[in-house]
């Protein structure tokens, strides 16, 4: 992916109370697979390298919680700010932490490019993140749509149809959207109370206040936001999915260890994202903990050692240790290698008696080990 040459920074409103999902706790605390909603949109805006800072505005009463959210899960280069009683006045005040260097624990340099994008839209990818920062830059403004799924009507005061609207003419506003900072900024200095109490779309403060028609993306479906109850269930299915979808292949530094993960990676990348490493177990790996905290719940551990149960046993430790929530299985492949001109495999059968009964104990902690031995005789 291109690099990004401008300063980008973002603000995540996240302090709505999720009146229409319903329940106790605001959708954006809401878990799936016992992570809140609101960590994988910051997670997602996290991974991106280009983006500096990270705004998270939350209602007062839930700041101590978005700062232990950030605690558990790792979060980086991300400020909490306080809420606003509607969408509006809360991305106002994230943006006026950038203006007026307010924040007291860090110092924030204002942006070139602001990307506002609801926490409770956890499915952004860099590439639409890429799209509209680029042609905010060109154009002022810029932002996600998607078709209508349903044609828009008007009803008259007598609630009997008025008029329809031709549906092909018309998009969905989604997000993420992104701004040059000093227009949108400007845009909501000169807001009426009006505009901060009822609106619902940040492209049209630009256009209003500073005359910037904003650059229409096409985006991905899965950009939609977490409304309703049903929705929640469809995000978490969507994140189930991905899960099975990536693989991290696992060798040791061994040249023909970390060739056969070379092969591996390069025939299953068509059809899983793989990650494929080779480090030594036995150091605290930053790139390993990195995947971890990325939730990857498959992994190939290949090998040529004869100890292959102290190798998985330091993975299992590993993995307990990060903060992944072992909520779903974990499947972790043991591949051992015999590379030698015997015939007979260099892992003993008392090593694979040891290895049966790990997978035993495991299991029990929702991690799920197989074996499978290799014999390369002519290598
Ligand atoms: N005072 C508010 C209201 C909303 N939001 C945020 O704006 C995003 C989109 O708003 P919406 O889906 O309407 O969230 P809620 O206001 O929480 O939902 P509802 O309207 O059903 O109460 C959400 O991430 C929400 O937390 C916010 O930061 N501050
Ligand atoms: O789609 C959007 C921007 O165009 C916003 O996410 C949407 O307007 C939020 O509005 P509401 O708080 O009413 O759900």
């Amino acid at each position: 992916m291109e690099p990004v040459s401008v300063a980008v920074s973002a603000v995540l409103p996240a302090g709505g109370s999720g009146e229409r999902l319903g329940g106790a706790t605001p959708k954006q605390f809401c878990g799936l697979q016992g992570r809140p909603l609101v960590s994988y949109a910051v997670r997602a805006m996290e991974r991106v390298s280009w983006i500096s800072d990270i705004i998270v505005v939350v209602s007062p009463e839930n700041i101590e919680t978005m700062k232990s959210i950030i605690e558990k899960y790792g979060h980086k280069r991300v400020t909490v700010v306080k809420g606003g009683v509607t969408r509006h006045r809360s991305i106002f005040n994230g943006l006026k932490v950038f203006a007026e260097n307010q924040s007291s624990n860090r110092l924030l340099q204002k942006p070139e490019v602001v990307i506002i994008h609801d926490a409770v839209r956890p499915f952004v990818e860099e590439d639409i993140l890429l799209k509209v920062v680029t042609a905010a830059k060109e154009h002022g403004a810029a932002g996600a749509i998607r078709p209508l799924v349903s044609t828009v009507i008007a009803s008259g005061e007598d609630g009997c149809l008025d008029h329809s609207l031709e549906r092909a003419r018309y998009r969905a506003s989604e997000m993420p959207q992104a701004f040059l900072f000093d227009i949108i900024y400007q845009a909501y200095q000169q807001c009426t109370d009006h505009d901060l109490d009822y609106g619902t779309e940040c492209l049209h403060l630009a256009l209003k206040y500073c005359k910037t028609n904003a650059k229409l993306v096409e985006g991905t479906a899965d950009l939609w936001k977490v409304t309703y109850k049903r929705d929640l269930y469809a995000a978490e299915s969507i994140i189930k999915d991905n899960l099975s979808q990536q693989i991290c292949i696992i060798t040791d530094l061994k040249e023909a260890v970390a060739q056969v993960g070379f092969l591996l990676h390069e025939s299953l990348k068509s059809q899983v994202k793989v990650e494929a490493i080779s480090i030594s177990l036995s150091k605290n790996d930053s790139h390993l903990q990195n995947i971890f905290s990325g939730e990857c719940y498959n992994f190939l551990c290949i090998n040529d050692k004869e100890y292959a149960t102290e190798e998985i046993q330091q993975l299992v430790d590993m993995l307990e240790k990060s903060n992944i929530p072992l909520l779903y299985p974990i499947v972790l492949i043991l591949v051992h290698l015999s590379i030698s001109e015997n015939i007979f495999f260099s892992i003993e059968l008392e090593e694979l008696t040891k290895i049966k009964k790990f997978a035993r104990e495991v299991k029990k902690k929702n991690i799920l080990v197989y074996g499978l031995l290799i014999q390369c005789k002519h290598w």
